[in-house]
């Protein structure tokens, strides 16, 4: 054990996958956790300091499942390998121990290997710098490594939050102090707390030596970043580097983001417009799942880095535009493009796979298809008039692809591939002389097999005996048990050696057998040789052009997205929005891009609606429309729409509408119902505020701003008075484009005193009795709030409706002109009692106890946990409020 334990001390915090033979062994506290995470037996072995020692394990063949399992529920581990042959070992002497080491150390951001990744999800490991000089700094830096893509970017504190919302690492490596600090002044979120990694250090000065190991001079000069920069890149490369012990991660010279070049989003915005994943964790309902018409997996993880960070340059943003607009024009192109990239593979991770040498014959292969894929694009592209910049960019770089190394990878592989390289058999026959002799030898002896069986047939005069093989004992003779006392004796004894007696038969093996045997291993073992040794030059070929076949990949997902977004546009009647420096908002006819398709699929038809933000400097800035009308009217649809419709633009796509033309959004912000935050102790109303503060300080002339019935969750006359105030912050300080649904009417007299403030409401139809909703958006206010209709809709029992209506029905008579509460008491003490008891309601759906039913602990991350406590209160919240 006292290896196991030295192993064990170096590699703290990590469950020790300990490799004895077939299995990965786990003792002590490791095998208890292991044990119950993986629901694995739990068993004792031998003792420690009197104790029994815990153990369990993993048979190696089916070692990454559980790796994954492990993984996904938040652990870390460390993969401790045999280093040398246990025959090697005994050598030394009976006693010794095989020699072993950790070869890699596996966490959630360092992960590289398929099965372990979401293949349209980007897997990011983070690292967070904090440098003080009167001053805080931060910066942080993130790359996922299994594409290489490497990031960095010099951060306030405030833009901290924002930015880690965008790049939603896996994984956040950073100091106690920074940890510290950051909670200290309230700027770490939970969210933030299951991905966390602490590290010792994060410091310029050790940076330096990292980050020149790193990257290649002549691409990337360290001393160009400022200290924090240096230091977060610093504490990133080391963290990878220590993971893979050794192997170089292909980590590509970083990309400085410098802030301010993308449309900023908090996190709560995110959320609210359910940009990536709704706010229960799906994909499906999300923006990105309604738009992903993307057909490889890079390319869908592109779209998904477009849509977290809309751009804010507007030549930019046309530049993309203009390349989708190519091809909304030409369908067959795009059809053709389509179709051609469904066979471009990902080149991305397999080139960080090969260079991690966890690469098999099919990541090389996949160098060879992405290469011949490109050309083929670029050949298409190529006969293209007029292209726009960004596609001609694309086309030269698809057509610099290098076409002999691909030809070279056709003629060396085989087309049925292995995942491995270890047992061979991947190398096309006739591309090596030598391997085809050494094949042919193995195969030659198999029939010098056949002849040997038939000799000793006849000379035995056993037409039962067979020549077989097994792992155990190799080639033998095998006969039925009957016959195998006459081989036993002379004359046979003399040539037949037995080896093995079984219930129906004898096994028996000869000299002759034997020789052949060892011919056969040879000619086995010397192809696979020359099968190994033409794989590592043909890896080297691939990986000695790792930046052209990055940018290749890069080219490839671009393309992708393009072509993606160019036939939602197309297929689903979007327009190209204009997109310019003003101070714009204007939508004619814009539609929600996700409850459209949902309206649809109910056979229904979704009702466009125009927006109007506009404003200008002039004019002090953008305006604001008050929107009013019932529940389920489509308020929260209409004030999301518009800002999907914003970020759909500023990525570069056609927006759902007849006409759009937005001045571009510098921040934009999404407050659409809030919940509590029990990690802070702070209640609905409370987190409401402070998101509101957040707003107030924030946002600028240029942002967009979409608020959802601020003030609600207080007594009536503080939220009326709060909405009202930050209203004509809105108007007056800030100037920034807004929509503000509200219940409260008594806002709606405040067009009449600022300028740029309109009444708009969600028109509703009274029709014998009941309340339809037109989901159409029109000038003025509404009138009342139908708040009974929606409610006997929701189904409330029958006679609370009643009870309700008669309340409604006197206080709307006799409080005409009653404004204090006091009177409304007495108003009240006058109404009628009931009749008779109400019937007993139904009893109510217990909405908690169903959704604790589809809840299964065992299987959850903590972070998944967390999320699902935030979502149970929220449904009990919803189910108290209705
Ligand atoms: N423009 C539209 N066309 C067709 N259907 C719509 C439209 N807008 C909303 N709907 C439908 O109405 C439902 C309710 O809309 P929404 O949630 O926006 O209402 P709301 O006024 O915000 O209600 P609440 O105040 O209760 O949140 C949506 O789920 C959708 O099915």
């Amino acid at each position: 054990m006292a290896q196991y334990f030295e192993i064990k001390a170096v590699n703290p915090g990590y469950l020790l996958f300990y490799r004895m033979g077939d299995f990965y062994e786990l003792f002590f506290e490791d095998a208890e956790v292991a044990s119950a995470a993986l629901g694995i037996v739990l068993t004792k072995r031998g003792t420690h300091l009197g104790q029994p020692i815990g153990m369990c394990g993993v048979p190696i063949h089916a070692a990454n499942d559980y790796l994954n399992k492990l993984i996904k529920l938040g652990h870390r581990v460390a993969i401790c390998e045999q280093m040398e042959d246990p025959a090697e070992a005994k050598k030394r002497g009976s006693k010794s121990v095989v020699k072993r080491d950790v070869v890699r150390l596996v966490t959630p951001g360092t992960l590289t290997e398929d099965d372990h990744l979401d293949a349209r999800s980007s897997n990011y490991l983070a690292a967070l710098s904090m440098v003080r000089h009167g001053e805080t700094d931060f910066a942080l830096a993130w790359a996922d490594i299994s594409t290489g893509e490497t990031f960095v970017a010099d951060l306030t504190a405030a833009e901290l939050a924002d930015e880690m919302a965008r790049i939603d690492p896996a994984e956040l490596l950073l100091t106690d102090a920074t940890r510290a600090l950051l909670t200290e002044r309230h700027l770490y979120p939970p969210a933030w707390l299951p991905i966390a990694t602490i590290i010792e250090t994060v410091d310029s000065e050790v940076a330096m030596p990292l980050l020149r190991q790193a990257f290649a001079a002549d691409l990337f000069d360290p001393t160009s970043l400022s200290r924090a920069s240096r230091a977060a890149l610093g504490a990133l490369v080391g963290y990878v580097g220590e993971s893979q012990k050794g192997r170089r991660a292909p980590l590509r010279p970083p990309v400085t983001e410098a802030t301010g070049t993308t449309m900023a989003i908090d996190a709560a915005t995110r959320s609210s417009l359910e940009i990536l994943q709704t706010q229960r964790g799906q994909s499906k309902g999300s923006l990105r799942h309604a738009i992903d018409l993307t057909v490889t997996a890079p390319g869908a993880r592109l779209l998904a880095s477009r849509l977290a960070a809309p751009l804010r340059d507007s030549k930019a943003i046309n530049r993309r535009l203009d390349a989708v607009s190519r091809l909304v024009d030409d369908t067959l192109l795009r059809a053709r493009l389509r179709t051609d990239l469904k066979a471009a593979p990902d080149l991305a991770r397999a080139l960080s796979r090969l260079a991690l040498e966890r690469g098999g014959p099919r990541d090389l292969a996949c160098a060879g298809e992405a290469i011949a894929a490109a050309l083929d694009l670029a050949e298409q592209l190529g006969r293209q008039p007029d292209l726009p910049e960004n596609l001609q960019k694309l086309t030269a770089t698809l057509a610099a692809a290098p076409r002999d190394l691909a030809t070279e990878l056709a003629a060396a592989l085989d087309d049925d591939l292995p995942l491995l390289s270890r047992d061979g058999g991947f190398v096309r026959p006739a591309y090596d002389g030598r391997l085809d002799e050494e094949r042919a030898l193995g195969s030659e002896t198999r029939a010098v097999v056949a002849a040997l069986q038939a000799r000793l047939m006849d000379e035995t005069d056993m037409r039962s005996l067979k020549i077989k093989h097994n792992g155990v004992l190799g080639f033998f003779v095998e006969v039925p048990a009957a016959h195998g006392a006459k081989l036993l004796e002379a004359p046979f004894r003399e040539t037949f050696i037995h080896r093995q007696t079984l219930a129906n038969c004898m096994r028996f093996t000869t000299t002759e057998l034997a020789e052949l045997e060892g011919r056969i291993a040879q000619a086995h073992g010397a192809a696979l040789d020359i099968e190994l040794s033409i794989f590592t030059r043909l890896r080297e070929a691939v990986l000695a052009q790792t930046l052209g076949l990055q940018a290749l990949a890069d080219a490839l997902a671009e393309l992708d997205v393009t072509a993606a977004l160019a036939e939602v546009s197309a297929t689903r009647a979007y327009c190209r929005p204009q997109v310019d420096d003003s101070l714009a908002f204007a939508i004619m006819g814009g539609r929600h891009p996700v409850v459209e398709l949902m309206v649809k699929t109910e056979g229904q038809s979704f009702v466009a609606n125009h927006a109007d933000l506009s404003g200008s400097e002039g004019e002090g800035g953008g305006s604001l429309w008050l929107v009013t009308g019932p529940n389920m009217g489509g308020k929260s649809t209409f004030l999301r729409q518009n800002a999907l419709i914003a970020i759909l633009a500023q990525m570069g796509c056609y927006v759902p509408a007849e006409s759009a033309h937005i001045g571009v959004v510098d921040r934009l912000f999404s407050r659409v119902g809030a919940s509590d935050d029990i990690a802070h102790g702070r209640s609905t109303f409370m987190v409401e505020m402070v998101e509101t503060a957040a707003i107030l300080n924030r946002a600028t002339r240029r942002s967009l701003v979409v608020l959802d019935e601020i003030g609600r969750g207080t007594a009536t006359f503080d939220g009326l008075s709060i909405a009202w105030a930050a209203v004509e912050a809105l108007h007056e300080t800030t100037g920034c484009r807004a929509l503000f649904a509200t219940h409260f009417h008594e806002l709606t007299s405040l067009a009449k005193t600022l300028s740029r403030v309109s009444n708009v409401t969600m028109k509703v139809r009274e029709w014998e009795g009941e309340v339809v909703f037109l989901h159409e958006v029109g000038p003025g206010a509404a009138d009342r709030s139908y708040g009974i209709q929606v409610a006997r809709l929701a189904g409330l029992p029958d006679p609370v409706i009643a009870r309700a209506k008669q309340v409604l029905d006197v206080l709307e008579q006799r409080s005409v002109g009653t404004a204090s509460s006091k009177d409304k008491a007495s108003v009240l003490d006058d109404l009628p009692l009931f009749a008779h008891r109400p019937a007993p309601a139904e009893k109510a759906k217990d909405v908690v106890h169903e959704a604790l039913d589809t809840i299964r602990p065992d299987e959850m991350t903590p972070r998944e946990a967390i999320e699902a406590l935030y979502h149970l209160k929220k449904i009990r919240d919803d189910a108290r409020r209705n």
